[in-house]
């Protein structure tokens, strides 16, 4: 193989904790308050990458944020030390406090769009941050969440960096959670899909009545013309408004696509025919043929898709061409569902084995397997261009395995949000982060 689709995994940060701060993410809303093990939520990330690693894929780890986000808390008029800072935070606005505390950026299917280089005009791999503009806790990441791709995709040769989309309603991104990309190979030109969830400028289209649309269509264009993507190499779709209001708040959460696969539900499009077929049609102008798995309602309803993330699941190719379904514990818990997986691998398809991981710390938040990886389809002589020191292996398994274990608490609730030695402890774990992953200076408190 000389092409590799590489993922990189959003590690937990020390602060993981349950705010509820993701309205239209039923996951959330559901669990605020619940009690969090920032430890264990690492250490169930990391088994993931590890497992995957094992198992021949390319594996990489993006590291989370300094939090709670002082800048952030600054910006909003809490003044003084750092510690006061949180402090006043903590009794005058515990919610915005809690907001500027959240590990978020742990879900990096969220953290940026990225083109390979053979969908590109200058043949580079494309890479931009989301503005995450619809909730705050998740708006404050993309300037951190840019300078370390920057500080992993070094080389300007092979990799370009764009800044953020404008931070406004009307360019709402929600990064890679909305964007699959099919193919025939990893390097070879593809067709890339985009899925929003409203038109911000047209209002004749649906909309949602009762969660928002984070993703527009405006945003998913701008994407498309900065990357230099061919009109004929791009599909764009708008999610059904009706799947939002059931908790559906990016489409990763009904459909999951690679390489020729299209893995969805029924209810996953407006227009859902003629969205497969112009996929299908323009697939088959680069060499491949769409092979479209639809889950109907009757066997798996949008709500049991919601509570069990069978969507939110990892395609992985293996050397024997067919795909791996990565898929949380969840899953197997909703006998429909775990039926259904039964048949689809057995049904002489792509897809021909299951794996099934603990994700329960980071599902809580509604989370699952592709939430958290976010992907880089890349040549060999790309993925010789990473920086290294993010790359998956046994050593820098065992040395996160360590530093999560000497940093991390184990126990963290809304009340300990306001405990000062929360941001040393998180300064403390990142500053060697930086130096075990070989990032250089990222952090707001590295460049002050
Ligand atoms: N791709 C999965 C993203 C999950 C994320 N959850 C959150 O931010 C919940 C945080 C909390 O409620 O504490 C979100 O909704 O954007």
């Amino acid at each position: 193989m000389t092409a590799f689709e590489a993922n990189f995994d959003g590690l937990v940060g020390p602060t993981h904790n349950y705010a509820g701060l993701s309205f239209g993410n039923v996951a959330s809303t559901g669990n605020q308050n619940a009690v969090a093990n920032p430890r264990l939520a690492a250490l169930q990330g990391l088994a993931k990458m590890k497992a995957l690693h094992d198992a021949g894929f390319k594996q990489g780890v993006l590291a989370p944020h300094e939090r709670p986000s002082v800048a952030s808390l600054r910006q909003l008029g809490f003044g003084g030390s750092d510690a006061q800072v949180i402090a006043r935070a903590a009794k005058e606005a515990p919610a915005i406090l809690a907001a500027s505390s959240s590990a978020s950026t742990m879900w990096t299917a969220n953290a940026a769009t990225v083109s390979p280089g053979a969908d590109t005009a200058d043949g580079r791999i494309h890479f931009t941050p989301a503005n995450l503009n619809n909730k705050f806790h998740r708006a404050i990441e993309h300037p951190t969440t840019g300078r370390i791709l920057q500080a992993m995709f070094r080389d300007e040769g092979c990799f370009a960096h764009h800044p953020a989309l404008p931070a406004q309603m009307h360019f709402g991104d929600e990064g890679a959670a909305n964007h699959t990309r099919f193919c025939a190979a990893y390097d070879s030109p593809g067709v890339e899909f985009f899925v929003y969830g409203q038109s911000a400028f047209d209002s004749r289209p649906p909309k949602p009545s009762r969660f928002p649309a984070r993703q527009t269509l405006e945003a998913s264009q701008a994407i498309a013309r900065l990357h230099g993507l061919r009109e004929e190499a791009v599909v764009f779709a708008q999610q059904d408004p009706e799947t939002i209001d059931k908790g559906v708040f990016h489409n990763d959460v009904i459909s999951v696509g690679n390489a020729n696969v299209l893995f969805h539900h029924e209810k996953s499009f407006l227009n859902q025919a003629e969205v497969l077929a112009e996929i299908a049609r323009k697939l088959s102008a680069v060499g491949a043929q769409l092979v479209a798995i639809e889950v109907p309602e009757r066997e798996v309803s949008v709500e049991q898709a919601v509570k069990s993330y069978l969507f939110n699941s990892q395609l992985l190719s293996k050397a024997d061409g067919k795909q791996i379904i990565v898929v949380p514990e969840e899953s197997r818990h909703i006998e429909p569902v775990w039926a259904y997986l039964n048949r689809l691998t057995g049904s002489g398809g792509p897809i021909d084995e299951v794996r099934v991981f603990d994700l329960k710390q980071s599902m809580q938040n509604g989370g699952g397997p592709a939430c958290l990886r976010l992907r880089v389809a890349m040549s060999a002589r790309e993925l010789a261009a990473v920086n290294q020191g993010v790359m998956m292996s046994e050593e820098l398994f065992a040395t996160l395995n360590a530093w999560v274990n000497k940093h991390y608490r184990d126990r963290l609730d809304a009340a300990d949000l306001a405990d000062p030695h929360l941001l040393d402890e998180c300064r403390t774990a990142l500053d060697q982060l930086t130096q075990i992953l070989q990032l250089g200076s990222v952090y707001p408190f590295q460049l002050a």
